[in-house]
């Protein structure tokens, strides 16, 4: 078919160019009687080849004047849907039949809580979207939007408010990260001063490697398109954040070290429209509830969009969430009511006694890391710096290339550690949970809980650094009887993951204390047995 127009285009151009031939041949006199006869015939034909040139000149005029005016048309189409910061659906999106997008919705078990009913159609390609062409040409290096993408884009260009939930590793970085640099290119005169001079973005992570990595995701895109992006967080020093602050429209941070800044007057919110808490389950956890509420204080209260994306969502802090947001659209991925984990990650959990689990590690690193997989790499959690340390000792003794990072070692250590580990110069991390959540580090093969986090969703973060951007991944887990009270949410996670739940950890029982927020209290569930998982597809 794609032959056939090659050819039919081919023949077209072939007979059209033949007919022009014609044409400027039927110009020419056939007969010439006399020399001056033909000398006027000559200025005759000058005169019509002057005259046809002339034409022509005009038609392309005229063509050019079209295409212009097709460009002015498009931008005052970009500058009337910026004007009113609506967004508006592609022909192409239209046209597409109704059956394709229930598909979409059934096979990535898509669900949009759609307040004002604004049903946009999620982005099957990068081409049903125009951004603006340098951030066009960055996102389409991938082959499509992810499903938290696809769907979120159309409501953030639109402005709307967003809660997004999605599995880990499933892109959300850019979900929240493209709509918000476009929104600022596009729609610049949402600031009260009219201008892009100010923070404009503001995204908020809960860690510094965190802040960083999103920081490194945003500068892309900023730097591309003639915006500064700056990153701020605690353990480095002030001055270069304080001098960053000031010509940045888009700033990350994590609260403590932003708060400084806001109290020492370096840092001025006060033209934020965009605001994302990303890991926003753990922003509005007690410990950082206050942090954020004294930041959002100091951001428009009117004209903000607000954001919220995580891979876990549980319904303790939705409540606190609403309070931030204006009638939020909720885009969840998969059956993210339910706390359930990356589908692609083989989750092992094997119970045992709380001094055999050193011992048991070592044979794990011998497992995931022996022959064909003596490279791979292996990210161990611990639960206290303390525990930490004294394992990175160990290890680092029985001859392991081993790094680490945890609260106890300076900003300095934790960079180069990370580092460290992304580039393959060291094939073994060894965190607590200031790695849990967010960091995308290429190739994590095996996660190896050595000790159960505090909660079930710090579980399926934890896991979830492996199995990303379609990866697949292993999680071998060391449960004791010191977290039994935690064994019923892990077997429900292991149940909507369809993975083995071993005898012994049922033998704790399947009723499980869920996390408690001071506002909203403790919530108690049961197991259901009953509930098998759908596979997600991803690109
Ligand atoms: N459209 C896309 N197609 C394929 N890969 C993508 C796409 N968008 C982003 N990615 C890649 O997917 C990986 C994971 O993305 P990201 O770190 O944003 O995940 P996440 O959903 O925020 O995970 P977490 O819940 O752990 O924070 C990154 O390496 C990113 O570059």
């Amino acid at each position: 078919m794609a032959k056939d127009h090659v050819k039919d285009h081919k023949k077209r151009k072939h007979d059209n160019e033949e007919e022009v031939l014609k044409s400027s041949d039927s110009l020419e006199p056939k007969k010439k009687k006399d020399k001056k006869h033909k000398k006027d015939k000559k200025h005759k034909k000058d005169k019509k080849e002057k005259k046809d040139k002339k034409e022509k000149k005009n038609q392309e005029g005229e063509k050019d004047s079209i295409k212009e005016n097709v460009e002015e048309q498009t931008n005052n189409l970009q500058k009337k849907t910026s004007s009113t910061g609506e967004y508006v659906e592609s022909p192409e999106l239209s046209s597409i039949p109704q059956s394709e997008i229930d598909n979409f919705f059934t096979e990535n078990e898509a669900n949009v809580e759609d307040p004002l009913k604004l049903n946009f159609r999620p982005l099957l390609s990068f081409d049903h979207i125009s951004l603006e062409k340098n951030i066009q040409k960055e996102i389409s290096k991938f082959p499509k939007p992810t499903p938290i993408q696809a769907i979120s884009w159309p409501y953030l260009l639109n402005g709307n408010d967003v809660i997004g939930v999605a599995e880990t590793g499933s892109g959300k970085t850019f979900a929240f990260g493209v709509p918000a640099i476009n929104r600022l290119l596009t729609f610049p005169s949402s600031s009260s001063n009219g201008s892009n001079n100010g923070i404009k973005v503001l995204v908020i992570s809960p860690t510094r490697e965190l802040a960083s990595q999103t920081y490194d995701n945003l500068v892309v895109l900023t730097e591309k398109v003639g915006l500064q992006c700056c990153c701020v967080y605690g353990g480095v020093p002030k001055d270069a954040q304080r001098a960053q602050l000031k010509k940045s429209q888009v700033v990350v941070a994590t609260p403590g070290r932003l708060l400084d800044l806001i109290e020492e007057g370096c840092c001025d919110l006060s033209q934020v429209n965009y605001l994302v808490l990303d890991e926003a389950d753990r922003m509005l956890e007690k410990g950082f509830e206050e942090d954020i509420k004294r930041i959002i204080s100091n951001t428009p209260s009117h004209g903000r969009q607000t954001l919220m994306f995580t891979a876990t969502w549980p319904k303790e802090v939705r409540e606190l969430a609403s309070t931030f947001m204006n009638s939020p659209v909720k885009v969840s991925i998969g059956n993210r009511d339910e706390l359930s984990a990356n589908k692609r990650i083989t989750q092992i959990v094997e119970v045992i006694a709380q001094p055999e689990k050193e011992r048991r590690l070592l044979e794990l690193l011998k497992k995931y890391q022996s022959g064909a997989h003596k490279d791979d790499k292996v990210l161990i959690f611990a639960l206290y710096k303390k525990e930490a340390s004294r394992v990175e000792r160990n290890l680092k003794y029985r001859g392991h290339n081993v790094v680490a990072i945890h609260g106890d070692l300076s900003q300095q250590q934790r960079t180069q550690a990370l580092n460290d580990f992304k580039k393959g110069k060291s094939n073994l991390l060894l965190a607590t949970d200031v790695a849990a959540r967010g960091l995308d580090i290429p190739n994590v093969k095996t996660v190896i809980n050595l000790t159960f986090p505090l909660t079930v969703e710090d579980y399926v973060h934890r896991i979830g650094r492996t199995g990303r951007a379609g990866q697949k991944g292993t999680a071998h887990t060391l449960f004791t009887d010191l977290e039994k009270h935690l064994a019923g949410g892990l077997v429900n996670v292991l149940n909507g993951a369809n993975q083995p739940v071993p005898e012994e950890l049922m033998k704790f029982g399947t009723h499980t204390k869920k996390k408690e927020h001071s506002a909203y209290g403790a919530f108690f569930k049961n197991v259901d047995l009953s509930k098998k998982p759908k596979k997600i597809t991803f690109d």
